[in-house]
């Protein structure tokens, strides 16, 4: 199937969406050592062709290595790595069916446009007719072929970011690997790019593997959210899934809104809009130690008699109706299927 991601700017493109099985990715037992530092520790992984897929974790906890190491900018220290039916873990970079789109996008400052986006093709010594026809019509399916003349200094954030994926896309990628790609921009372009990664992903039909530090935008892209700590991975799932029932403490606290409870059978997480605030009956004796009000509801902090540290997310209206105060005496309770055990 052809098609343009700009349908009223330019030429339709042959851009072949692939059969899922030929961008299936699978990380089997892939560790990245740097000298004594493990970086990545034997980590399984299978990234289903053509979805978009999260790995997210905080500064340190392996992600940029696991990237890198699918890219080809490093090769594993053990496992393999598959992409469709081809063990690609020592291949070069240019080999794997892969390309990289990174957070400053990594456009060469004093070529234009269009040369950048042709850039690969000249390295593979494709003529220049032909691979400026062929940047054409990448800029063109993401509707910059009007700027192809200028340098990137000339183009704003959003519009740079087009460009390197025009960029990467010429080297007919099986698996688009995006490292931070949208931390360089402000926050309102930031959402705005990124539904149009969505939006390219699902168009283009091949698999994307985003890194991110940030679990607001990987539970809005990701049909897989992977959330990494300390070189392994802690859970992997639906964003609903790991949001509904994170497996660790870790998962719990690192995607937020969720209360890590001490129980007599082990810690559970609850999430703060499961806790219901009371005066007086079941539940838990807690003490008011803050109310802070975000628009759509107010979070509400709660300290426990043992010092445990909660939050609960009061919608606008049921607060004011019968608004807390600071200091006040409560009693929170939950259901019991909003309890879910963390592994130990
Ligand atoms: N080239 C290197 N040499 C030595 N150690 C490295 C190298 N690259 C990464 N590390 C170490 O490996 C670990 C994982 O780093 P990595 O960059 O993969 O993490 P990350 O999750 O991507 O972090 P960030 O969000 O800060 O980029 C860290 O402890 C880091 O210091």
């Amino acid at each position: 199937m052809s098609q343009s991601l700009a349908p009223d700017s330019g030429p339709a493109l042959a851009l072949e969406a692939p059969p899922p099985h030929e961008s299936r990715l699978e990380l089997a037992a892939v560790t990245k050592r740097y000298g004594d530092t493990v970086a990545v520790d034997g980590i399984d992984l299978r990234i289903e062709g053509g979805s978009y897929c999260c790995l997210l974790g905080p500064s340190g906890c392996g992600k940029t290595s696991t990237l890198r190491m699918i890219a080809g900018h490093e090769i594993a220290s053990e496992g393999d790595i598959v992409l469709g039916s081809r063990n690609i873990t020592n291949l070069p970079a240019a080999a794997r069916g892969t390309a990289m789109m990174f957070q400053s996008y990594a456009l060469f400052p004093h070529l234009s446009v269009l040369d950048n986006v042709a850039f690969s093709l000249k390295m593979k010594g494709v003529d220049k007719a032909a691979r400026h026809a062929r940047a054409r019509e990448l800029l063109a399916l993401v509707d910059m072929d009007a700027y192809a003349a200028r340098l990137p200094a000339q183009l704003s954030g959003g519009q740079q970011q087009r460009v390197a994926l025009a960029r990467a896309l010429i080297t007919e990628p099986r698996a688009l690997l995006l490292d931070e790609p949208l931390s360089a921009l402000d926050p309102f372009l930031r959402v705005r790019m990124r539904a149009e990664l969505k939006r390219w992903q699902k168009t283009l039909g091949f698999t994307f593997v985003h890194v991110t530090h940030s679990q607001e935008e990987a539970m809005g892209l990701a049909d897989l959210v992977v959330v990494m700590n300390a070189g392994r991975i802690e859970q992997a799932g639906s964003p609903r899934a790991v949001f509904d029932a994170p497996r660790t403490e870790f998962v719990a606290r690192f995607i937020g809104s969720h209360n890590v409870v001490h129980t007599p059978a082990g810690k559970v997480a609850v999430r703060s809009d499961r806790i219901r605030l009371a005066p007086q009956g079941d539940g838990v004796p807690v003490t008011v130690t803050a109310c802070e009000y975000q628009g759509t509801h107010v979070q509400v902090a709660l300290a426990t008699a043992q010092g445990e540290e909660w939050t609960a997310t009061v919608p606008d209206q049921v607060f004011h109706a019968a608004p807390i105060e600071p200091g006040a005496a409560l009693r929170a309770a939950w259901a019991p299927e909003a309890a879910h055990r963390l592994q130990a």
